[in-house]
């Protein structure tokens, strides 16, 4: 029998993209709930408890009730996108390329928390250089991004292609977040293994899809005597092996010039870059992805596809 798949929320944003990367496949059945009954409760339990597993594309609160409709029915594996769950020590955190053991824990996972579009670039970049010793514990870390506007969600897209919508966005580019206490901060701090809360500045682009994550760092506070050198050398070990993550070379970045952040839009890949000028004393370090591929939906039928396997 084909396993079941059932993506509630299924009409929304980054359900619809999944929606899409699953529609050609013919080793799965994916169970739809008609549109119109897309908000009722009972009938979303139903599906919930028929299918082998449940991607939720939810708000948390819905993602809470999803999980609760789910009580007791153990059978159900469940792959959820939003917030409520990724530093919960009962989910597995969906980003397989965090440490070599992660692609098994989501294997053999029962519930997975897909990472933060946000958080899967700066993890993806701080992460390897904190297990390689070449970032300390309590280094503290600043992350400046940049977002299309469907990471909003349904609304935000709205808002910004709507001139008639009553809370239209006019900016171009805007920033946000200016509480530093954006959603995706414990989960950073948590799977970067950060002792220091890391300062997390967000901000939105007049473009669909794609981001760019960058974390600027001084490389005389770092640890292992850092150099652009090095630093890519530990992000190229510890993505060797892997297709989906890839470390810019630094000759490559060195003439790279311009970094557009659409660059991935539409792929389920993402890239890393080391810039800077050997002997200077600073890096940045930038990754660039689609906040609804490797960001979303394409993570989570990666861990999907793990999950099968
Ligand atoms: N967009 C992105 O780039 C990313 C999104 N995520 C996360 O994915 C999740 C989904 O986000 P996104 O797709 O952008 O959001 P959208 O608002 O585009 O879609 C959410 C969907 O969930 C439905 N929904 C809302 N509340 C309920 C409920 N109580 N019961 C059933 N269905 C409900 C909505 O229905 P209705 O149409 O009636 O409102 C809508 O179809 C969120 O947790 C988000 O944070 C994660 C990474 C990136
Ligand atoms: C541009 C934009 O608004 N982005 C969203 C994050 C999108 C995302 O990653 O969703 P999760 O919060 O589920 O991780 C935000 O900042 O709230």
């Amino acid at each position: 029998m084909k396993p079941k798949i059932f993506i509630d929320g299924e009409h929304g944003t980054t359900g619809l993209q999944i929606r899409t990367r699953l529609a050609g496949r013919t080793d799965l059945e994916v169970i739809s709930i008609p549109e119109e009954e897309r908000r009722n409760k009972d009938m979303r339990a139903d599906y919930l408890r028929a299918a082998d597993i449940a991607i939720l594309c939810l708000p948390d609160d819905a993602s809470r009730e999803a999980v609760s409709l789910l009580h007791g029915h153990n059978d159900t594996r469940i792959i959820d996108t939003s917030t409520a769950h990724r530093i919960h020590a009962d989910w597995a955190y969906g980003f397989a390329e965090l440490e070599k053991a992660q692609r098994e824990r989501i294997k053999s996972a029962r519930l997975v928390a897909n990472p933060g579009c946000y958080p899967t670039g700066a993890i993806a970049l701080v992460r390897p250089l904190r297990d390689a010793g070449l970032l300390g514990s309590d280094h503290a870390i600043s992350v400046n991004a940049v977002s299309g506007y469907t990471g909003g969600g349904k609304q935000m897209i709205a808002q910004m292609e709507d001139p008639n919508n009553p809370e239209h966005i006019s900016a171009n580019n805007f920033l946000y977040g200016t509480t530093l206490r954006h959603k995706h901060v414990p989960e950073l701090q948590m799977h970067g293994r950060l002792e220091k809360r890391p300062i997390f500045s967000p901000s939105v682009g007049r473009f669909a899809q794609g981001m760019i994550v960058q974390v600027p760092l001084f490389l005389d506070q770092m640890q292992g005597k850092a150099s652009l050198k090095n630093i890519h050398e530990a992000l190229t070990a510890h993505y060797a092996g892997q297709d989906i993550v890839r470390v810019v070379p630094l000759e490559e970045s060195a003439h790279a010039g311009r970094i557009d952040a659409e660059e991935l839009a539409g792929t389920d890949g993402m890239k890393l870059y080391v810039f800077g000028t050997e002997g200077d004393g600073e890096v940045n370090l930038v990754a660039v992805l689609d906040n609804l591929g490797k960001g979303a939906s394409g993570a989570a039928v990666q861990n999907m596809d793990l999950m099968l396997s």
